[in-house]
């Protein structure tokens, strides 16, 4: 197979990631389904086109055209069949939990036509943990995003022991026809490059905090202005979602068994507390 014979792409989860990865894909030209469990999240997607787009074609971002064209390009459904069915290549981008994205490429590996590649948008979980849950390991690889992902140009493409080169080689070109930039890492290790160093920070971050050497604000001061970051780590966090970062740390937490993989009391009480970043409307910093 080869980058041009791929016509349709699937987004599995629509979520803060799902949504923006699947209306990029379109406006690359591809026809894309996208399909979550939550008739909630698949509405919201469409509701966030009707509200994004006008204001990026009045920038200059995108034409009127390629905004209708992308927007025709792209179905919502809750029919996770139906979605998958035709799908050349599909980006998972479900919740971050191993036991859901094996279930889901099982299912994948049932539904989908033989020569469709799987990815997964995971930021952390090596796709050799997901892969072996289908009969089609040498087609399954991690590409990862960024949030937002129709704004930011870097995709991290993971080559696991079980990627065959011809799917890494069709992902990194799927990248560049979605006008990203693809990194190419040749050997998998959890979290890849960037968020080894995002979780570094973030780790330094909470410790302060939680040993009340420092507030929130204060940090992201320190590292915006000392340090020259574009934002602070609490309010990145914020904006990925302190759920998201308290699942990655307790998915790690149970896979190791290390105390110091635990989340840390902040997040785990932002986490219980329900304040988990703008999209809750209140986080370290209040977004009403
Ligand atoms: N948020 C970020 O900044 C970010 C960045 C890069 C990668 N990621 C990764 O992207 C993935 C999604 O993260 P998110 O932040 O978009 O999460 P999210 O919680 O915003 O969205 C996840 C979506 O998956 C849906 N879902 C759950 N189970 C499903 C299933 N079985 N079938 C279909 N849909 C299902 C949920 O309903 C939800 O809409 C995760 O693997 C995460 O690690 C997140």
């Amino acid at each position: 197979m080869k980058v041009e014979d791929i016509k349709r792409i699937c987004v599995i989860g629509a979520g803060s990631m799902g949504h923006q990865i699947a209306f990029s894909a379109a406006l690359a030209g591809y026809q894309v389904s996208c399909t979550d469990i939550s008739l909630e999240m698949l509405y919201k997607a469409q509701d966030f086109a009707r509200t994004y787009f006008p204001q990026q074609v009045s920038k200059g971002k995108w034409t009127q055209e390629q905004v209708d064209q992308a927007i025709k390009n792209t179905t919502f459904t809750q029919n996770f069949e139906e979605a998958v069915r035709d799908a050349d290549f599909v980006i998972e981008s479900a919740v971050e939990k191993i036991s859901i994205k094996r279930k889901l490429f099982e299912e994948l590996d049932r539904i989908a036509p033989a020569h469709a590649i799987f990815a997964t948008n995971s930021s952390f979980i090596v796709s050799s943990k997901i892969a072996d849950s289908t009969k089609r390991p040498d087609k399954v690889c991690n590409m990862h995003f960024f949030n937002p992902a129709l704004i930011m140009k870097i995709v991290e493409v993971v080559q696991g022991p079980h990627t065959s080169t011809e799917t890494a080689q069709i992902t990194m070109d799927l990248c560049k026809k979605m006008n990203k930039n693809g990194i190419w890492l040749k050997k998998e290790i959890y979290g890849f490059v960037v968020n080894r160093f995002l979780s570094a920070i973030y780790r330094e971050a909470l410790y302060l905090v939680d040993m009340g050497v420092a507030t929130p604000e204060e940090i992201d001061l320190a590292l915006t202005n000392a340090l020259g970051h574009p934002i602070g780590p609490f309010r990145l966090m914020d904006f990925t979602g302190n759920d998201l970062t308290y699942i990655i740390d307790m998915e790690r937490y149970q896979e190791t068994g290390d105390p110091k993989d635990k989340p840390s009391p902040s997040i785990a009480e932002k986490y219980a507390k329900g304040e988990w970043g703008r999209k809750s409307k209140k986080g370290f910093y209040s977004y009403e």
